[in-house]
Formats: structure tokens, C-alpha cells, sequence
């Protein structure tokens, strides 16, 4: 008899963005994104991280000060990163799961890739305006959003 508690594409493609989002240096938020194709191949992956070349040690993380000296103007997002790590050039149709909302300039990125439709799992940053634009365009452009529903279930990873 085949086993009946395998976990679900929600919770495997989640999971795998949670994995992601581990590997971001950033001190406060670490965000990671999973695209996956309708027949449930993964397309991508991506992690909130400095540009390529930018060294990790050389930049800053702080959230506060003088704007050139924030993690504001350097870090690529999650979402962006996992659209641009893509050998797929073809991304339309795709959904992507994400672990925190997508501000309004990965919106767009998200929108322009043909990416229909969005899993989230936190939406600390609801209220503002990032926010509030992303929500407009998608609804605007018609992709679907909806935060992932947590089974309760736990994954351990042992290594
Ligand atoms: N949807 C998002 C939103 C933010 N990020 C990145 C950008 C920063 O590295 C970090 C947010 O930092 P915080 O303001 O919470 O200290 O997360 C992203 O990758 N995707
Ligand atoms: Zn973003």
C-alpha cells in the first residue's frame, strides 16, 4: 500500500524556499523564492544576497543611517534573484513561492516574467506602500496571490 503521508507540492516547493532563504547573510530578514512550472518542475531558486561580485564582508547590512551605507540600495531580493538565476528564458505561466510578500519593484519583475500566480508565507510588510503597489498590480495584471496555509507538520533536516 503506498504511503498516504507524503507531503504536499505547498509544503515541498515551501519548504525548498525556506531552504533558499537560509543561505541569506542578511541579519533581519532572510527571504527565499521557488519557481515552479504548471507540471511541478522547479524553474528556479533565489535568496535575498548582494549582487554578484559585491563581497559579502564589503557591504553593509545595517537598516538604518545613510542611505548609501544600507543594505537598501545593494541587496537583490529573493524574487528578483530566483527570475535572473533562470536558464529558462520562459518563465510564463509559472507560479512562485515565495516566504514574504513581494514589494511593489519584484512585482513588477514578477508580472514582466509571465509568472501567474503567487504562494507567500509572511506578509510582515502588509501595510505598506511596497506592498499596497504590489497588491494593485497584481490584481490589476491578474496574477493570483494567496498565502500558503501551514499544515502544522514539521520537517527536520539532519546532516
Ligand atoms: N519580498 C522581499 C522583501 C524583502 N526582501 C529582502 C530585502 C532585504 O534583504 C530584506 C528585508 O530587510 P528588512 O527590511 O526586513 O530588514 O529582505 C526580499 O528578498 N524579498
Ligand atoms: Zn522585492
Amino acid at each position: 500500500m503506498k504511503r498516504t503521508d507524503y507531503i504536499s507540492w505547498d509544503e515541498y516547493f515551501m519548504g525548498i524556499a525556506l531552504l533558499s532563504a537560509m543561505r541569506s547573510k542578511d541579519n533581519n530578514s532572510q527571504v527565499g523564492a521557488c519557481i515552479v512550472s504548471p507540471e511541478n518542475k522547479i524553474l528556479s531558486l533565489g535568496y535575498n544576497g548582494m549582487p554578484i561580485g559585491c563581497n559579502d564582508d564589503d557591504m553593509p547590512w545595517e537598516r538604518e543611517g545613510d542611505d548609501l551605507n544600507t543594505k537598501y540600495m545593494y541587496v537583490c531580493h529573493s524574487e528578483l534573484n530566483a527570475i535572473l538565476n533562470s536558464p529558462h528564458n520562459d518563465l510564463t505561466g509559472a507560479r512562485m513561492y515565495v516566504t514574504l510578500f513581494p514589494c511593489n519593484e519584484c512585482a513588477k519583475a514578477i508580472i514582466q516574467s509571465g509568472i501567474k500566480e503567487l504562494i507567500y508565507l509572511s506578509d510582515k510588510y502588509h501595510d505598506t506602500h511596497a506592498s499596497i503597489a504590489s497588491r494593485r498590480m497584481f490584481n490589476m495584471t491578474g496574477v493570483k496571490y494567496r498565502a500558503y496555509q501551514p499544515t502544522g507538520r514539521e520537517i527536520h533536516l539532519e546532516v
